[in-house]
């Protein structure tokens, strides 16, 4: 059967140019080049392998990931990967390792936080690895609370040196029981950094100025032993098997750890050799800047992650087959298919089955482009604010951690839906979704709890709602609130199905459900006297109006691509059609508010379900190509279910076969456990 395309039917069946639709999705010829051919130089290295991860106890699993890290950095520096090379090398190895957090947070907090003079120290020996760095601000008892953080840095003038010191039950400022209030969390601290940016609560002359960022070596150069004062190690299995096992995240408890007064991280803040404390004219929330980097990152990653379930359970749901009438099958399956299964159903024809696979496909895309937006914000506001311009930055802060949120929520509520989308099969650890599941949903939690980030979001509306009126116009993507009033009076003029593809009318809907949710949020507030009692109170409330808010530019983001000069015949056409799956999945998801906030009625949104419906007919017969255009290798996706091919079956058991399990025919254990009690059980029948 080797070579044949199972599902060349489906392919034969796009609407549209492939070739440029995978131009699209990447952003540009170029970094489609880029990505294909890193994806197969990293998909023909054995030393690549990953299908054996779930298999593997912990220490081998880990000793795999480093030599694979090490194998990677060779691969850099012989071939003389650029940057972009190298992300995409990382990212087609698909195995989170320390580097993660070396490249993407410990070189960004010194690139964003350091003086030009402590760059030229630091990041030389990072860039060359010479030095590896993880990012510890996380505590025992403080995540989300970062200015909660009890690790101490006091400034001792004697010796112009800071004492960084994990709290215990003897400190005066621990309020927990647990008797070490240690640093956890961090990845890539447990076993492998000689070197942290830890957070810490900056003392000087016994006043406390808050957290602040701090370099402090870990581990000796020499025997990679932690240095006096340093206790360290991995603080165990996480969820699931392989998955993010690969990663050594890690507890760090500092004991008096005294560094030199240079390398405190001092952009934003410095402290003199007097021990005088002076704060630069940057404000204090850059410190925070590497958490914005990251955001957006994981923003990006979103669609990588979605798009790679939606393509498994998309594949798979073509070549499986259930029900139907055994008479015949329709004229456009495979001489294959027509022999062994004449007449069945295509999963992927199920109308339920696209209900719930289809929005996820337009939400792949939907983040994709979203995700190209942010990095474009990202960049813009980092060059604004290298010439002292803050002014975007809270629009910044606001924008990464709402759609950091709601990207990482939706994608790995995807990645499991996905995995019930392809029945029983999706449970093996062959489909590729268990550990994509098991690897993704802690983006839930990290850089931000989803929910806690959403409370920001909703700051930054109530303090936009309470400045409509000052003279004060909102800019970028909270312009639709400078015209709220209209916003709250207006109607939804649709009448039939097809109004619904008028990117207008859905803008203006997406717009008057996202104001009025905020605006009766302003207005319950208003009811308490005291601000943050009522924020707390209201706070169920003010998460669903920053997800409407998120929504909206998800939807408005979409909407721009769509306005955009998009080559190759039928692109285009596809793009309108998925990115009106997207935004009417989501207006049905959430009627009650565009119902209760009398934006739409009824009549409009049985209408809305009616075009979503006819929308899927148009994506059905593309939906093959539509994944195949993510341009993924078989190495990537990890997923006998969703192999290019679409020859499922032969390979889950030739792959059962290969189960350890399967290494004898009678198991470990038979003499010892079975035997004895299939004898009991042979006398007591006896008896
Ligand atoms: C094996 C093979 C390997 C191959 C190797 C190949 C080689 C490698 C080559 C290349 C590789 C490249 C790889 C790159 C990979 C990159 C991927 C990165 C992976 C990431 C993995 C992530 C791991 C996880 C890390 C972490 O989790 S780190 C810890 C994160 N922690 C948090 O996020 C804590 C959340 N809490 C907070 O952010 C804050 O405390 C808060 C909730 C925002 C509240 O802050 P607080 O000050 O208390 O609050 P407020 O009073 O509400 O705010 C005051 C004020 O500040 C504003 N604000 C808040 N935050 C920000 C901000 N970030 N920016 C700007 N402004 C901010 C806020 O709005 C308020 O403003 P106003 O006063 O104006 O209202
Ligand atoms: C895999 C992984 C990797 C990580 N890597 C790193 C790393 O490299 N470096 C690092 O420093 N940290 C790291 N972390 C830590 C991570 O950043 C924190 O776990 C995260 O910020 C959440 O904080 P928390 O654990 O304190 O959650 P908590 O804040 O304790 O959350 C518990 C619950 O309380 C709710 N909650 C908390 N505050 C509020 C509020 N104000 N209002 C309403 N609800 C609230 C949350 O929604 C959640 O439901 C990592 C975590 C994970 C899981």
């Amino acid at each position: 059967m080797a070579g044949v395309d199972y599902l060349a039917d489906e392919r034969n069946k796009a609407e549209f140019d492939v070739d440029s639709m995978k131009i699209v999705w990447a952003g540009s010829r170029h970094t489609f080049e880029v990505a294909d051919r890193i994806s197969k130089l990293v998909a023909n290295d054995p030393a690549f392998r990953k299908d054996d991860r779930p298999m593997l106890p912990r220490k081998e699993l880990f000793k795999n990931t480093l030599r694979k890290a090490a194998y990677a950095w060779k691969l850099i520096t012989e071939l003389r990967l650029s940057e972009e090379e190298a992300s995409k090398l990382r990212f087609f190895v698909d195995e989170p390792a320390y580097t993660d957090l070396h490249w993407g947070m410990f070189v960004p907090a010194l690139k964003g936080q350091c003086t030009d003079e402590q760059q030229s120290k630091w990041l030389p020996l990072a860039y060359k690895m010479q030095i590896i760095g993880c990012y510890a601000q996380t505590e025992l008892g403080h995540g989300s609370n970062v200015q909660g953080l009890e690790t101490t840095a006091t400034f001792d003038p004697q010796t112009d040196e800071f004492v960084i010191h994990s709290p215990t039950l003897t400190s005066s400022k621990c309020y927990h029981t647990v008797e070490v209030l240690c640093t956890w969390w961090p990845g890539g601290l447990g076993k492998v950094s000689t070197h942290a940016v830890v957070y810490a609560r900056l003392i000087t002359d016994g006043k406390d100025h808050g957290v602040h960022g701090f370099i402090v070596q870990l581990r000796s150069m020499e025997d990679h032993k932690p240095l006096p004062g340093i206790t360290v190690g991995d603080i165990g299995m996480k969820f699931g098997n392989g998955a993010y096992n690969t990663m050594d995240n890690g507890v760090l408890t500092l004991d008096h750890v005294r560094i030199p007064r240079d390398q405190m991280m001092m952009r934003v803040s410095q402290v003199t050799r007097e021990g005088k404390y002076k704060q630069s004219d940057v404000p204090r929330q850059l410190v925070y800047g590497t958490m914005v980097y990251v955001r957006q990152k994981i923003v990006a990653d979103a669609s990588c992650a979605l798009s790679k379930a939606v393509c498994i359970a998309t594949r798979y749901s073509a070549v499986r087959r259930q029900f139907g009438s055994q008479n015949g099958g329709p004229e456009t399956q495979s001489a294959h298919y027509r022999k062994s299964y004449t007449g069945l159903i295509q999963v992927i024809d199920y109308k339920t089955q696209q209900n719930r696979l289809f929005p996820l496909l337009a939400s792949a895309y939907a983040f994709r482009f979203v995700g190209e937006w942010l990095k474009w914000l990202y960049t813009d506001v980092t060059q604004r604010l290298a010439v002292n311009d803050f002014s975007t930055l809270p629009e910044a802060h606001a924008c990464t951690a709402g759609l950091k949120s709601l990207t990482t929520t939706a994608t790995a509520d995807g990645i499991e839906e996905c995995r019930k989308l392809c029945g029983g099969h999706g449970y093996l650890c062959t489909s590729g979704l268990p550990e994509l599941f098991a690897v993704y949903v802690p983006a839930c939690t990290y850089e931000g709890d989803n929910i806690v980030l959403l409370l920001q979001v909703a700051r930054f509306l109530m303090k936009t709602v309470s400045q409509i009126g000052s003279g004060k116009q909102p800019v970028g993507t909270i312009a639709y609130m400078g015209r709220v009033e209209h916003l709250l009076k207006s109607r939804c003029s649709v009448q039939r199905a097809e109004d619904w593809l008028n990117p207008s009318q859905v803008l203006e809907a997406f717009e008057a459900r996202a104001a009025r949710m905020s605006v009766s949020c302003a207005q319950n507030l208003s009811k308490f006297s005291n601000p943050e009692e009522g924020f707390a109170e209201l706070s169920a409330d003010l998460v669903e109006a920053a997800v409407a808010h998120c929504q909206l530019i998800v939807v408005s983001k979409f909407l721009d691509k769509l306005q955009q000069d998009i080559p190759g015949k039928g692109v285009k056409q596809l793009l309108q059609a998925v990115c009106g799956i997207y935004y009417l999945s989501l207006l049905h998801k959430h009627q009650g508010e565009f119902l209760a906030t009398s934006y739409i009625t009824p009549k409009q949104a049985a209408l809305a379900s009616d075009q979503l419906r006819a929308l899927y007919s148009k994506v059905r017969p593309n939906a093959i190509a539509l994944v195949d255009s993510f341009n993924y290798t078989d190495h990537f996706l990890g997923s006998i279910l969703g192999c290019y091919d679409g020859n499922v079956y032969p390979k889950l058991y030739e792959a059962a076969k290969k189960d350890p399990l399967n290494d004898t025919v009678v198991p470990d254990g038979y003499h010892e456990y079975l035997k004895p009690l299939l004898k009991q059980q042979l006398h007591s029948a006896k008896l």
